[in-house]
């Protein structure tokens, strides 16, 4: 097990440096000419097809309530979602880099450093308890960085 580099940069709490990240910070993004409050109102919504509660949890105040709305399996999951979960997550998290100057600036500055979410109940997503989990969202992010960086070199040519 490699140990976790000096450089890592943990997010996760609204309340803590780089909350910027988290897909719970106040930045929207628009698909299909809609708007959704924050990437985790479009993430959760996206677990659905039903259009109606697709709207409900659009609608919710606060991230957090999404997510628990997300969270129901009363209203039936897609079925295809462990397959598009992954891409969907994506395109939500670059949207928002790509919207938002401010998270893209802190994004771009952090360089090469490990991007690691810091949710300790959540080992696919983030580092989970012992710190070993998958860190989806860190890696995306990574990846995002990446695509950032590219389009700003091809507008310096
Ligand atoms: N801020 C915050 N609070 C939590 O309680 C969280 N679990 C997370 N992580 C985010 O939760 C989303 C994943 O939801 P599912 O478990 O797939 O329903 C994803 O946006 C994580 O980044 N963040």
């Amino acid at each position: 097990m490699t140990p976790p580099s000096p450089d890592t940069i943990y997010f996760y709490a609204q309340t803590d440096p780089y909350a910027e990240f988290s897909n719970f910070a106040p930045y929207g993004v628009c698909f299909e000419d809609i708007w959704w409050p924050t990437v985790e109102h479009y993430f959760q919504a996206m677990k659905f097809h039903d259009a109606a509660y697709r709207t409900r949890i659009r609608r919710c105040q606060k991230p957090k309530d999404a997510k628990a709305l997300g969270m129901t399996r009363k209203v039936p999951l897609r079925a295809d979602w462990e397959e598009v979960k992954d891409d969907i997550m994506y395109a939500a998290v670059l949207c928002k880099f790509r919207t938002h100057g401010a998270p893209r600036q802190l994004l771009l500055g952090t360089g090469d450093a490990p991007l690691v979410e810091n949710a300790p109940m959540d080992a696919y997503w983030g580092c989970g308890p012992d710190g070993l989990g998958l860190n989806k969202l860190g890696r995306i992010l990574m990846r995002v960085r990446g695509e950032l960086a590219e389009d700003a070199a091809a507008l310096k040519r």
